[in-house]
């Protein structure tokens, strides 16, 4: 069943179960509006399309997640959402309001460990707050606060460098959270850890979201990840980077990972995968021409090489 939802240009489909949750969520106020943006960079001396025409809307403490093939423009999105990066045609709100640079209603978390290595957990948590005007005390009474929601409380006097990949992906959610931002950007924050890892992470951030009123915008290129944590799925594709697919996920919540072996989930991921997967060229220039490899190292006369 196709829902009345108004998404532009997108088409979005619609499981029966879940119809109360959907038809509630599209009564909310749209916290992040995208209009017909197209972006698009110099390479190689001409301007490439990157991304054309995307226009989408999300709903205040909505979870989506941005997925599609690699190179279509995920990032990309995420950057300027974020104001990071200008646009040159098109617009983006975000909270009523034209994104024209970086903004505390807009916080991000990277892949790459972004921390400040040289200040402490507690200090790298205050920066914000401290940048945007507040006293040394009045931010590291917030910093402790969000340390402790995010389970680091004892390592707030520690450097970076002597935490796990997951507990530094923790400060910088606590980070991104301290300035209370309408929404959070997150641009495959788990993309670096191990499996179990990123397993804890992904169930700790699903409490997060349930407990803070906050959208969250989810960059990810692992199926598995979308369908766990959605409410929509963006499915861009690539060449230029338009959306291709804005699905719904009508699998109740609170959800825990082992949804990931129920049948609804198994099927929906297995359509999402078709969709992302139709044949379509790959854009990614460093995955176009790859090389025929010549042999680097002497052959080993007991080894047969086919
Ligand atoms: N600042 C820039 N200047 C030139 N080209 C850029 C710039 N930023 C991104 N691109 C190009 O835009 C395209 C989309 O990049 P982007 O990182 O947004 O894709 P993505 O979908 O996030 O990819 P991946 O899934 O591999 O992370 C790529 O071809 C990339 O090389």
């Amino acid at each position: 069943m196709v829902s009345s939802v108004p998404t532009d240009s997108v088409h979005t489909t619609h499981s029966g179960a879940t119809d109360d949750y959907f038809k509630a969520l599209y009564q909310r106020d749209v916290v992040l509006q995208v209009d017909q943006l197209t972006q698009s960079f110099d390479q190689g001396g001409s301007q490439k399309v990157i991304l054309k025409d995307v226009s989408l809307k999300i709903y205040e403490r909505e979870f989506v997640c941005v997925i599609g093939p690699s190179g279509c423009g995920k990032s990309t999105l995420g950057r300027i959402v974020a104001g990071l990066d200008a646009y040159p045609s098109g617009e983006v709100i975000v909270d009523k309001e034209k994104v024209k640079g970086p903004s505390a209603s807009r916080g991000m978390v990277f892949q790459g460990y972004t921390l400040f290595p040289w200040k402490t957990v507690k200090e790298n948590v205050m920066f914000g707050p401290i940048m945007g005007g507040r006293s040394k005390s009045s931010a590291e009474r917030s910093a402790r606060e969000w340390l402790d929601v995010v389970g680091l409380t004892k390592y707030e006097n520690h450097y970076p460098h002597q935490l796990s990949g997951g507990m530094k992906q923790r400060v910088a959610i606590a980070r991104a959270l301290v300035n209370e931002p309408k929404v959070l950007i997150m641009d495959e924050p788990f993309g670096a850890l191990d499996p179990y890892t990123r397993q804890k992470m992904q169930k700790h951030l699903l409490d997060l979201w349930r407990n803070i009123d906050i959208t969250i915008v989810f960059i990810t290129h692992d199926m598995d990840e979308a369908v766990l944590l959605s409410d929509r799925i963006v499915v861009l594709k690539a060449n230029p980077g338009e959306v291709q697919e804005i699905i719904e996920v009508p699998l109740a919540r609170p959800r825990s990972p082992d949804i990931v072996t129920d049948s609804h989930f198994l099927q929906l991921k297995a359509r999402i995968n078709s969709i992302v997967h139709n044949p379509q060229p790959v854009i990614d220039p460093a995955l176009t021409d790859m090389p025929d490899v010549p042999r680097m190292t002497p052959l080993d006369k007991h080894k047969s090489v086919t």
